[in-house]
């Protein structure tokens, strides 16, 4: 990867200039636990190579719509569509085959692992095996090649010193990035991160918005973030997604979103 990114917010003009092809498609979207309606008739696209701010106040259906691209729920109605393909009906595993790779608000990292083991569990994504069956299955070269994968991932994280680490004994700001890079091991087309910003130091804050900024310009990842940090998001998306209740109330360029009034409403209290 390239040199140290400089300090401090940075310029758009670093992001493609815009979605080159639909990659994801979503129609329709309908979650229902019971009688709570999570998520209304949600419809999505999101371009090849966006980066996609998704906002909204508490229970608006943010990680939910995370759960249905997951697969972690089966929503009753509607399509969810990435290159084409229906995931609806797929199972979890299988999605992340396709190709959608996710973290979550608290990290769940392995305890049991080091920090390498960790990040090399990402890149079982293929198959029903698992990572351990898989790695009983595993030629030495195989495990070799995930182990410089994982180092190199290592590496872009500012990681390569805890290699060797159980994750538990590492600051909550380590282990965030810890997650993206076993996301990032599973070579996703889209990326799933929810609330990365969550939990950190207001000081961390801006250097983790431009490591996401920098994997996204560098590897042209399609990336969705749901985050509250509004700052977070204004200064990683130029488009931004407002979830209220289910129902999607915006969607468009950061500055317009942040300033539709729809949204102040609706976030007010949340949005910092
Ligand atoms: N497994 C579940 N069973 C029942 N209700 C659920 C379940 N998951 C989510 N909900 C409900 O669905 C609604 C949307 O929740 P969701 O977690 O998607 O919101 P969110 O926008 O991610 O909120 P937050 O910002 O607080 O994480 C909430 O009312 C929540 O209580």
């Amino acid at each position: 990867m390239a040199g140290p990114l400089p300090e401090g917010r940075f310029p758009l003009s670093w992001f493609p200039s815009g979605p080159l092809g639909a990659l994801l498609e979503v129609r329709g979207l309908t979650m229902r636990f019971g009688g709570l309606t999570a998520l209304a008739g949600v419809d999505l696209d999101v371009g090849e190579g966006e980066l996609v701010g998704l906002i909204g106040p508490n229970g608006a259906g943010k990680s939910t719509l995370l759960d249905c691209l997951t697969r972690r729920c089966s929503p009753q109605e509607g399509s969810m569509r990435l290159g084409g393909q229906e995931l609806g009906g797929l199972p979890p595993h299988q999605v992340a085959g396709y190709g959608i790779a996710r973290t979550f608000q608290n990290a769940a990292l392995f305890p049991g692992l080091s920090v390498r083991e960790n990040v090399m569990v990402g890149a079982h994504r293929h198959g029903r095996a698992g990572f351990w069956g898989a790695a009983l299955g595993r030629t030495a070269a195989e495990e070799r090649g995930l182990g410089e994968q994982a180092d190199a991932l290592l590496e872009t994280f500012g990681l390569s010193a805890y290699a060797d680490h159980p994750p538990t004994a590492l600051p909550y700001g380590l282990t965030k990035r810890i997650e993206i890079a076993r996301a990032l091991a599973a070579g996703p087309r889209l990326l799933l991160l929810d609330e990365p910003a969550g939990g950190l130091a207001p000081g961390e804050v801006p250097a983790f918005a431009q490591l996401i900024a920098r994997l996204h310009r560098e590897r042209g990842l399609t990336i969705i973030v749901v985050e509250h940090h509004m700052e977070f998001v204004l200064a990683l998306c130029r488009r931004i997604v407002c979830l209220e209740l289910g129902h999607k109330i915006a969607d468009g360029p950061a500055q317009a979103v942040r300033n539709d009034p729809a949204v102040i409403s609706a976030c007010l209290g949340v949005v910092r």
